[in-house]
């Protein structure tokens, strides 16, 4: 089964085709291997409405199976942000660092037990009709009082991992690929997977 890996982020690509690479049914191809890819708004309110904008649209335009991910930070002292707009929280083309920045000044002062955040991660894959799944995974932890770290991307160096002590961009990608939000949610790819394989064989699908 070919499945387009339906995103633009390079860290999710990397992170993404490890989590998935012992699935042997699966093909993996890249949004690089297609022309004219239309460009997709993500004016979902959630990220499993983004998620499955992003899925579905790719599947539609390509017509094979679609992966996208849909993720951010959700920081309970700022009431759940930047969450959906967790890649424009500095402005339609902010920087990672920008984003970081910005973060650290909204939380200046803030006490430690005050910076708890969570990591969230919604894959969705599609079919060419628009019929879709979806796959959650959070990973919690709290916002550092400065970047520290040079794995991963985003919001890796400020985001603190109690179970370690340390920040995410501080974690080998092995361990972040353990520990991370995506990895929980592409954990549950491998069973559905097998039902979907399944399913299809009777043309029965469960449709969000
Ligand atoms: O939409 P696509 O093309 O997939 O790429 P994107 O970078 O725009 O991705 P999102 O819309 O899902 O925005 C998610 C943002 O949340 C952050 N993020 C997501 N997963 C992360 C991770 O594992 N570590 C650090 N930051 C992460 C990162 O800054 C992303 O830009
Ligand atoms: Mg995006």
């Amino acid at each position: 089964m070919k499945l387009v890996l339906a995103t633009r982020n390079k860290g999710k690509i990397a992170e993404i085709k490890k989590l998935v690479s012992d699935l042997s049914q699966v093909e993996l191809v890249s949004l690089d291997d297609f022309q004219n890819l239309p460009d997709i708004a993500e004016t979902g309110k959630t990220f499993k409405e983004n998620a499955l904008i992003k899925a579905k649209e790719i599947a539609s335009f390509t017509g094979h199976w679609a992966l996208a991910d849909d993720s951010g930070l959700v920081v309970d002292y700022l009431q759940g942000a930047p969450g959906v707009y967790s890649a424009r929280f500095s402005g339609e083309q902010a920087t990672d660092e920008q984003n970081n920045a910005k973060l650290l000044a909204l939380l200046k002062d803030v006490p430690w037990e005050k910076r708890q955040a969570k990591f969230v991660c919604v894959i969705a894959i599609c079919n060419p009709k628009g019929q879709c799944y979806t796959l959650e995974g959070e990973c919690k932890g709290y916002i550092a009082l400065e970047p520290k770290g040079t794995y991963g991307f985003g919001y890796d160096p400020v985001f603190f991992v109690p179970a370690y002590g340390k920040t995410m961009a501080e974690l080998e990608p092995e361990i972040k690929n353990q520990i991370s939000h995506r990895a929980m949610a592409l954990k549950q790819l491998k069973p559905l997977l097998r039902q979907m394989l399944k399913r299809s064989e009777g043309q029965t699908y469960n449709i969000h």
